[in-house]
């Protein structure tokens, strides 16, 4: 048994699913959609897309960086640890993981941005910095605004404009007053506009192939909570799917339907 990771053996499992499924889904040319589940679902999802695509860039969108191991984790759930499983450079860091073997360490960490962050753990600050792991937390998004931001962190991840693109997006990410129906909400977080925006900028680069919405719990909080956090959710999955706020045009189409008036003979006001 491995201290200190809750559940391993099932979420070992699971994630191999979540992987062979995502490999399916890619390889038949198709977008990914992957809704959680807690952020464990990454692991599956990002190792699926790496063994199609080979070279990705990923943008974790989250209040945390789930950048613990088993030995700097705090409370042992794997949810907070999905990023320092992929990454190649901490490799060394983790032990044996029984039930893991399917799952190699295959992203680099220069691949990988954050976005979102402001609630980041001792030791997951020493990782960030000793990696230079690009980490834009909220007071970039003050400084900066959500676009430059966006852009930022895309021009670091994927410098030649050419990898695929990868989206882990957690709902906590947003502020809890946002997104309240999650199990480690952290206020101060983005507006759901800023999380729309993050997607449509995504979107835009053409490149966008996989995309993880996580976290949200129906079984937390109230029923408007519940209402509130799905609404979120569902809007963020429009823009990762190409809805732009500005509407669609009819495809196909250039003109109104025309109407024409009756004619005088058949009106009814010329029938008597
Ligand atoms: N996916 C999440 N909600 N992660 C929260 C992680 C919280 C904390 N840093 C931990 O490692 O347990």
């Amino acid at each position: 048994m491995v201290e200190n990771m809750t559940a391993l053996g099932h979420i070992a499992a699971c994630q191999k699913e979540v992987s062979d499924s995502v490999i399916h889904i890619l390889n038949e040319g198709r977008m990914c959609l992957t809704i959680g589940g807690d952020h464990s679902c990454g692991i599956g999802t990002i190792d699926g897309h790496v063994k199609v695509k080979g070279n990705i860039a990923l943008l974790w969108v989250d209040a945390h960086a789930d950048l613990n191991t088993n030995a700097t984790s705090s409370t042992g759930n794997i949810h907070g640890m999905p990023v320092a499983l992929l990454a190649k450079e901490l490799s060394d860091y983790w032990p044996y993981l029984p039930g893991m073997d399917w799952q190699q360490p295959r992203l680099s960490i220069r691949n990988i941005a954050y976005i979102g962050l402001r609630d980041i753990d001792s030791y997951e600050r020493l990782v960030i910095d000793k990696f230079s792991i690009t980490a834009f937390g909220m007071e970039d998004v003050e400084r900066y605004g959500i676009i430059e931001v966006t852009n930022m962190a895309l021009r670091r991840i994927d410098p030649n404009n050419n990898l695929p693109l990868h989206v882990s997006f957690d709902i906590d990410s947003l502020d809890a007053l946002e997104a309240p129906s999650t199990g480690t909400p952290v206020r101060g977080g983005l507006t759901l506009r800023e999380g729309i925006q993050i997607m449509e900028e995504s979107y835009r680069t053409q490149r966008l192939s996989a995309v993880d919405l996580v976290e949200v719990n129906p079984r937390l909080g109230s029923p408007s909570d519940v209402r509130i956090t799905l609404e979120a959710a569902k809007h963020i999955i429009r823009a990762a799917s190409g809805y732009s706020r500005r509407g669609h045009s009819p495809e196909n189409v250039c003109d109104l339907p025309q109407q024409t008036f009756p004619s005088v003979s058949t009106s009814a006001h010329n029938s008597k």
